[in-house]
């Protein structure tokens, strides 16, 4: 037995937490270690017993904790593991609990948390002291991921998170995540006899002086995405520029030298995308405003991005028109729309219900994206990774929007595919060249790839007819 006041390993342990189940976590963690229990008999129940660790390593020493509680000496060397509350709180961390957080978020010692990191609640932390949270370096989750877990600012208090589901959650309890299955059923097989008026004509207006690349990404995204025409709408000055970068497109120039500022009829184009790259300017709020009323008009279908969403953060009455678009905002300009939020569960909510109020899809993107419908139902979306934490990323998604709203897609079919195959693009793209070097060019490059794959794997499994050659 270990006589010294320090241990390799410190185990917090709660006796109403603690199962035979979390043995396999743990027992590997303690094995040949000096370590001490300090074990919470919360509800004084019977002491629990924990003789089989005992048994297994004669280094280890429990400690059951009544009233008083001597803190124990947590160094850099220490191995600190939480398995006090998991998930199980729905009250913020208070008396010794909180005492226990504070001594190991000073430490400097490798905290694992079991379950969750004690003082996390698996949704909303609106009301939590995040003082008082544990902050782990590891978190092994026992099932399936809580909301929680996919916010950003509790990434600090998981640490890196991995799941070993042993109470694994019934199918009703999961966050709901896009699937493979649902996306290639979604996926439309293109006609042996069609022609390029059979995928959509869609109009991008996009870019401003100097922003010329998010309009060229945009339109690049949506041309190796099927559109069957694409017009791009842009500043003069930007011209030349996409008549070589996106030979394919044809350009529509706007009688402003520098920024967006014509009233345009929309007549023809089966879907419109405003917003990458158009600015701020007076002239391209005017614009933007008979767009917006344009599309209302004739049913257009809208997507609207980037500047186009700052811009009409500044109309609120323009959100009466814009039923049946979709929004594609990312957390800054989200709350252009409905004001500033706390944590990113207030803000989901309020997309939410923004979604609800005015009829419109939104694609809150993050690094797992939300896609949201008007009914108040959302997804995450599973794919993508942080190498597309890159000036450009979102353009490339308007460009994949335009192209499916102009063939036909609906909205929400639109929202899911989209966004699915701008993160599995992503994601070969990081395959290939890895997460740090790789740009938004990049997500285009793969693009091609991406549909090819989730075309043959919705041909393997749906027995749809991708690339027959077929006369029928
Ligand atoms: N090559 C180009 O021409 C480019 C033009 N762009 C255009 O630049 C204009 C301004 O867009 P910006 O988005 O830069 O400006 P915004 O002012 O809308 O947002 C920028 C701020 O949002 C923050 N932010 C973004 N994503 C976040 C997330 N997931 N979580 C927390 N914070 C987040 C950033 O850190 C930054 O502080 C748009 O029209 C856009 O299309 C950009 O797309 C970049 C590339
Ligand atoms: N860490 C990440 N993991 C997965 N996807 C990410 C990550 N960071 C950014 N993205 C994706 O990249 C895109 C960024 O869009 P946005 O912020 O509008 O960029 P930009 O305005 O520069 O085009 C979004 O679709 C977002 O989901």
């Amino acid at each position: 037995m270990n006589t010294s006041s320090t241990y390799n390993v410190v185990i917090f342990l709660n006796s109403t937490f603690y199962t035979n189940s979390l043995d396999q976590i743990i027992e590997p963690l303690i094995s040949n270690q000096s370590a001490i229990v300090y074990l919470f008999n919360i509800h004084n129940q019977e002491k629990l017993d924990l003789t089989h660790w005992e048994k297994k390593n004669n280094n280890i020493k429990v400690e059951e904790i009544t009233s008083q509680f001597v803190p124990p000496t947590l160094t850099e060397e220490t191995l600190v593991i939480d398995a006090l509350f998991g998930f199980e709180l729905q009250h913020p961390l208070s008396g010794g609990f909180a005492a226990v957080a504070r001594l190991i978020n000073s430490s400097k010692s490798t905290v694992v948390s079991i379950g969750a990191p004690s003082g996390l609640f698996p949704e909303d932390n609106t009301t939590n002291n995040l003082n008082h949270i544990i902050k782990a370096n590891y978190t092994i989750l026992t099932e399936e991921p809580p909301l929680a877990c996919y916010f950003d600012e509790n990434q600090p208090f998981l640490g890196q998170w991995n799941i070993l589901p042993i109470n694994p959650k019934k199918e009703e309890d999961l966050v709901p995540f896009t699937s493979e299955e649902e996306v290639i059923d979604i996926i439309k097989p293109r006609r042996r006899f069609s022609h390029k008026g059979t995928y959509g004509h869609g109009l991008l207006v996009a870019g401003s002086l100097g922003m010329a690349g998010a309009c060229s990404m945009a339109a690049s995204a949506s041309l190796k995405s099927g559109i069957g025409l694409l017009t791009i709408h842009t500043p003069l000055c930007n011209r030349a520029i996409h008549q070589v970068s996106t030979p394919e497109a044809m350009v529509d120039c706007d009688t402003n030298e520098i920024c967006f500022s014509q009233l345009l009829d929309t007549t023809g184009y089966k879907a419109v995308a405003v917003g990458p790259g158009l600015g701020l300017a007076e002239e391209s709020a005017t614009a933007l405003q008979h767009l917006i009323l344009q599309c209302d008009e004739l049913g257009t279908p809208l997507i609207i991005d980037a500047d186009g969403l700052n811009i009409l953060a500044n109309y609120p009455h323009l959100y009466r028109n814009i039923k049946g678009a979709i929004l594609t905002p990312h957390p800054v300009e989200i709350e252009r729309l409905i004001g500033k939020c706390n944590n990113s569960y207030i803000r989901l909510n309020r997309a939410i219900e923004f979604a609800k109020k005015f009829e419109v899809f939104i694609i809150l993107k993050d690094a797992y994206s939300f896609v949201i419908c008007p009914d108040g139902s959302y997804q995450l979306n599973p794919t993508g990774n942080e190498g597309m934490a890159t000036g450009g990323s979102g353009d490339v998604l308007t460009g994949i929007l335009l192209a499916l709203r102009a063939q036909g897609y609906s909205q929400e079919e639109c929202i899911k595919l989209g966004t699915y195959i701008h993160g599995k693009a992503g994601d070969l793209a990081a395959l290939e060249v890895g997460k740090i070097g790789m740009t938004a060019q990049d997500i285009i490059k793969y693009l091609p790839k991406a549909w090819k794959e989730l075309s043959e794997t919705a041909l393997k499994y749906n027995g749809f007819n991708l690339f027959s050659n077929s006369t029928n």
